[in-house]
């Protein structure tokens, strides 16, 4: 079974919701982050504790009705080294607990560059002497940007398919001028490209499931854009961000799946994390309640479009 076969499992099992793992520090529970600066002091040690408590809260909260979390890997490295140190202990718990784990830090570069970035993420390093280590981060599947063409994707679909992991590349982003370069191309527009060379490259990670372990990120901000990658190309996983605080509508959302259901796995951060700031319990006691409710509300109202 590969990774995108293992998907179809688990969105099958639970549902494709995807909890996004973005600890914004202005929006964490005011209760918390006072707890921590008052123990500590104020500084990154402080910060990344009080990140590290609510990780822990949320996944705790979330790992039998949720199958997959994506960290964010900005919200870490803004706390410097401690910042790392906790995204290194979340990953792991995330996993303990039976969670799928992406991590979305968009990584790519020459091809010489980026094979270390592979290696880092996904499949370890071997050295002479036929030594090798494994991963420090060992996630699941890695978000990964397209810029630098096929010679720069390569090192990442080559090690990606060493240790079955996933990959998802930056195909139709969410933000305002997404299309400024996106929509560039005489042919085919360029994020259309991008999903082209994205199917072809990944032919032979295709499963079971008839899905490709490596996959495109596509906005739920676009929903056009949506229906016609999903139309047009059946075998890749979609990533989508955007529904909530970025305004990305659910209904449409309808398009993103195959006939059976698979196919998407769907993104939301700060409507689930932040739930609490609706409910008006301002100090935030309890966040992770409501993160859980959340979580069951997304997916159950997945679960109908599914259909
Ligand atoms: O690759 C991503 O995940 C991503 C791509 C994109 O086009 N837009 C986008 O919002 N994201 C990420 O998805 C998450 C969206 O967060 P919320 O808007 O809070 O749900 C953030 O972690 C973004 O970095």
């Amino acid at each position: 079974m590969n990774f995108a076969d293992q998907v179809c499992k688990v969105v099958e099992m639970k549902g494709p919701l995807v909890v996004g793992m973005d600890p914004h520090l202005e929006l964490l529970p005011p209760y918390l982050l006072e707890k921590w600066l008052r123990e500590r002091g104020n500084n990154l040690q402080a910060l990344a504790y009080c990140v590290m408590e609510f990780g822990e809260l949320v996944i705790e909260a979330i790992h039998d009705i949720v199958g997959f979390v994506k960290f964010q890997m900005a919200f870490y490295e803004l706390l410097g080294v401690p910042g790392l140190m906790v995204l290194k202990n979340l990953v792991d718990r995330a996993r303990e607990k039976g969670l799928t784990v992406i991590l979305d830090g968009k990584r790519n570069d020459i091809a010489s560059t980026a094979a270390c970035y592979a290696r880092a993420y996904l499949s370890g390093i071997e050295y002479p002497l036929e030594r090798s280590i494994p991963s420090f981060w060992d996630v699941d599947a890695l978000t990964v940007n397209p810029y630098f063409g096929e010679d720069g994707l390569t090192p990442f679909f080559e090690e990606a398919k060493k240790v079955n992991k996933g990959l998802f590349v930056v195909c139709r982003t969410t933000n305002p001028s997404a299309p400024f370069l996106q929509d560039e191309g005489r042919e085919e527009k360029v994020y259309f490209k991008v999903a082209r060379l994205v199917e072809r490259m990944g032919e032979k990670m295709i499963g079971d499931s008839g899905f490709s372990s490596a996959g495109i990120v596509v906005g739920a901000t676009y929903p056009e854009d949506l229906r016609m990658l999903r139309a047009e190309f059946p075998s890749l996983l979609f990533l989508i961000p955007g529904v909530g605080a970025q305004g990305g509508g659910l209904e449409t959302l309808r398009f993103a799946f195959r006939d059976d259901g698979m196919g998407a796995l769907v993104n939301v951060s700060r409507g689930v994390l932040f739930a609490y700031r609706e409910s008006g319990k301002l100090d935030g006691r309890g966040f992770e309640r409501l993160v859980r409710t959340k979580s069951i509300d997304y997916q159950e109202r997945f679960r109908e479009l599914q259909r």
